[in-house]
């Protein structure tokens, strides 16, 4: 048997016109994309509502004829209902989906005036939330450029960084060995600084203080944070990836791990008298394997001067 498809006779008809207005380009800056979704106009439900008996109903069809006679007439009235503060809440549905005439575009980035300016928003957030995936994945730990070195002031900036590290040595409650250590973005601005104490809430008078083995409940060795530790987690950024680190000591094998799992890249140091104790051993090692840069600070002329002036002890 042939027999000749019929097309539905009301229902495309129905929604033709809405369809056309939505995805003309004059009401571009409304969130139609987002409405449109929702909307019984779009392709998507287009077909939906073809198949769909309510459609075909007489009252709808006088429902989508006064729509489409209200929506030019809003449309056109819209800057006019903008003046008004108070719009009457039957007008707020329609001049919804029109577009908010409130919405202040200042506030927006200069390309949301184009059109699917949401959808580049939402883009460029994907990207941002990405980037910090791979952050926190450790993709992007490539080694970073050491910081700038300006010789802004009396000095090349590296003295001012070890200068720093120095001076907050001098804060660590340990009667020995008083370490201090600075971070620097590749900005060669300082996003953390620290030295060695006992952690947060332990008192260091409650602590020993006094050497011995490591492994010895009575000695300090068990308890206190050392400097580059309290440097890190005392940071003022995000994070340490790609940053220069001074130390006054070279760090021991814990602190070069630490060093290289937040991402630090190169570390200045003052220091190296303890690099053969069993504590300090393998830093070198494994600093040297994961890729960041050593280098010792050498001091001549009137930088040694001025760091044996905030510590007669220092090399
Ligand atoms: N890179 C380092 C090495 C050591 N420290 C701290 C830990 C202790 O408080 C002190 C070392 O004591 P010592 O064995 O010399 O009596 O220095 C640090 O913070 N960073």
């Amino acid at each position: 048997m042939i027999e000749q498809f019929k097309p539905p006779s009301i229902a495309p008809r129905l929604t033709s016109f809405p369809f056309c207005l939505l995805n003309t380009e004059h009401i571009y800056h409304s969130p139609l994309h987002h409405i449109s979704s929702l909307s019984p106009f779009t392709h998507h439900s287009t077909n939906i509502s073809s198949t769909n008996p309510n459609l075909h109903s007489p009252t709808l069809l006088i429902f989508c004829r006064l729509c489409s006679c209200l929506l030019p007439l809003l449309l056109l009235l819209r800057p006019t209902v903008a003046q008004f503060p108070q719009v009457p809440c039957w007008l707020m549905i329609p001049l919804a989906v029109i577009g908010n005439p409130g919405l202040d575009r200042s506030v927006l980035p200069e390309n949301n005036h184009k059109p699917h300016s949401l959808l580049h928003l939402q883009r460029n957030q994907k990207s941002d939330v990405m980037a910090s995936k791979n952050r926190e994945s450790g993709k992007d730990t490539e080694p970073g450029p050491p910081p700038p070195m300006a010789t802004t002031g009396s000095y090349k900036d590296e003295v001012y960084f070890m200068t720093v590290a120095l001076l907050f040595a001098k804060k660590s409650p340990d009667p020995n060995t008083k370490v201090g250590a600075c971070i620097v973005n590749q900005e060669g601005k300082i996003v953390g600084i620290g030295y060695n104490k006992m952690p947060n809430g332990c008192e260091n008078a409650d602590f020993p203080w006094k050497r011995g083995k490591y492994d010895d409940p009575t000695t300090k060795h068990q308890y206190v944070c050392h400097a580059e530790l309290n440097a890190i987690v005392n940071k003022t950024s995000v994070d340490v990836k790609g940053c220069t680190i001074y130390v006054t000591l070279f760090p021991c094998n814990q602190c070069a791990r630490i060093l290289i799992q937040s991402g630090v890249r190169n570390l200045v140091y003052l220091s190296n008298k303890r690099k053969d104790r069993p504590d300090t051993n393998v830093s070198n090692k494994l600093l040297d394997t994961a890729g960041v840069t050593c280098r010792q600070f050498t001091a001549q002329g009137d930088v040694c001067a001025l760091l044996k002036s905030i510590d007669p002890n220092a090399e």
